[in-house]
């Protein structure tokens, strides 16, 4: 017991260290703060914060053999750069709600937890309320894995002309959240009719009697079983701690390959990493090898194209435009090249930006 009390006064100073740094570490943020109004710089600095992560992670490995797990410290620095960047300005950012959903979750991991967030009800709330200035930034979702792409998403980038900032990869795991300690004591399962389709294996092998219940949203499923003592909801992480809702089973959906991409929409442009992507929309004429030529601007210069998507102009019947993404800023020389190539030819009908790939791309 001894040796315990030892050990813990160790790290009762190691607390106070970690202490020190940090107050050390946000009074720097607010001096940087200020020298960037004075200059006229953007206060929130994405690429930077990208850069430490993977410093961070990166030491972390080559200095400790990643002992302190890698998933806990991304969300550290998370908090930690979250709450320097308060200090200097705080941020506003509108997501497609409720609360607890996985843009709320997207949003999270892109911003953390020190930043005023707007939820919104739709997704051309979330690009209206940028556009006006009322938030810094907007959260949407763009594509899922298995239902494929979210075309409003889409659509809204030929009403808006907002750009793309970031992007956010999450993968889909879905929990049993309850009030309750013991799975046995579920009689009810609420949830909205995707989580329920995507857990249906684990709820009949484990519980197979329960009742269930479809609501309008993971989100209002939380809300309904808060005040029952014989129920649970399936939702996401972000939902259990927002709800306070006990973990009763962990990971119950079916597929290991759900994950769903989320764009970071603003009014600015970020700067070149290393490791960004580019989105534009083009336009292709309605006449034999139109498509062929625009994308032999791309293979003419190397440059790979990650997505390639068409949707309905809706200026005139059968009229498309392609949304595309390719690896790549545009201030690198062959994707500069091939962009020169399109605008000269007049094919390019926006372009929506170049931002840093996601850190976790893990699809
Ligand atoms: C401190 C800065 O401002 C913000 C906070 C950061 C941090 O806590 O490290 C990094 C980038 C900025 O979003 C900076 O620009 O360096």
């Amino acid at each position: 017991m001894e040796e315990i009390a030892l050990w813990r006064k160790r790290i009762d100073e190691i607390d106070e260290e970690i202490l020190r740094l940090l107050n050390e570490r946000i009074k720097i943020a607010q001096k940087i703060g200020e020298i960037k109004k004075a200059s006229g710089l953007d206060i929130h600095a994405p690429e930077r914060e990208r850069e430490i992560f993977e410093r961070v992670l990166k030491l972390n490995e080559e200095l400790y053999g990643g002992e302190f797990p890698k998933e806990a410290l991304f969300h550290i620095y998370r908090e930690i750069m979250s709450a320097c960047l308060s200090v200097e300005k705080p941020l506003r950012v509108a997501y497609l709600g409720p609360k607890a959903t996985f843009t709320h979750q997207a949003a999270l991991e892109y911003f953390g937890f020190s930043v005023h967030y707007i939820p919104v009800s739709t997704i051309k709330d979330v690009f209206n309320e940028v556009d006006l200035g009322r938030a810094d930034y907007g959260v949407v979702p763009v594509e899922n894995t298995i239902e494929g792409v979210v075309n409003y998403t889409l659509d809204m980038f030929l009403e808006y002309d907002l750009k793309i900032v970031g992007e956010v990869v999450i993968p889909i795991k879905l929990h049993l959240l309850s009030n309750l300690s013991s799975l046995e004591d579920v009689k009810r399962i609420y949830s909205h009719r995707h989580a329920i389709a995507q857990c249906r294996n684990w709820i009949d092998k484990n519980l197979p009697k329960a009742q269930i219940i479809e609501t309008e949203s993971t989100a209002r499923a939380c809300e309904i079983v808060l005040e029952l003592n014989d129920a649970a909801a399936i939702a996401s992480e972000v939902a259990s701690y927002t709800y306070h809702l006990n973990i009763l089973a962990q990971n119950i959906q079916e597929s290991a390959n759900n994950f769903t991409r989320f764009l970071i929409v603003g009014n600015r442009s970020m700067k070149r990493t290393g490791k960004d992507k580019t989105s534009l929309i083009l336009a292709v004429r309605n006449k034999p090898g139109d498509l062929y030529k625009t994308l032999e601007s791309f293979y003419l210069y190397g440059v790979n194209l990650t997505k390639i998507e068409s949707r309905p102009s809706k200026k005139k019947a059968w009229d498309y435009v392609f949304f595309v993404d390719l690896d790549g800023h545009m201030e690198d020389h062959n994707v500069r090249m091939a962009l020169d190539l399109l605008a000269k030819e007049n094919r390019i009908i926006k372009m929506l930006g170049s931002y840093p790939k996601a850190l976790f791309e893990e699809s």
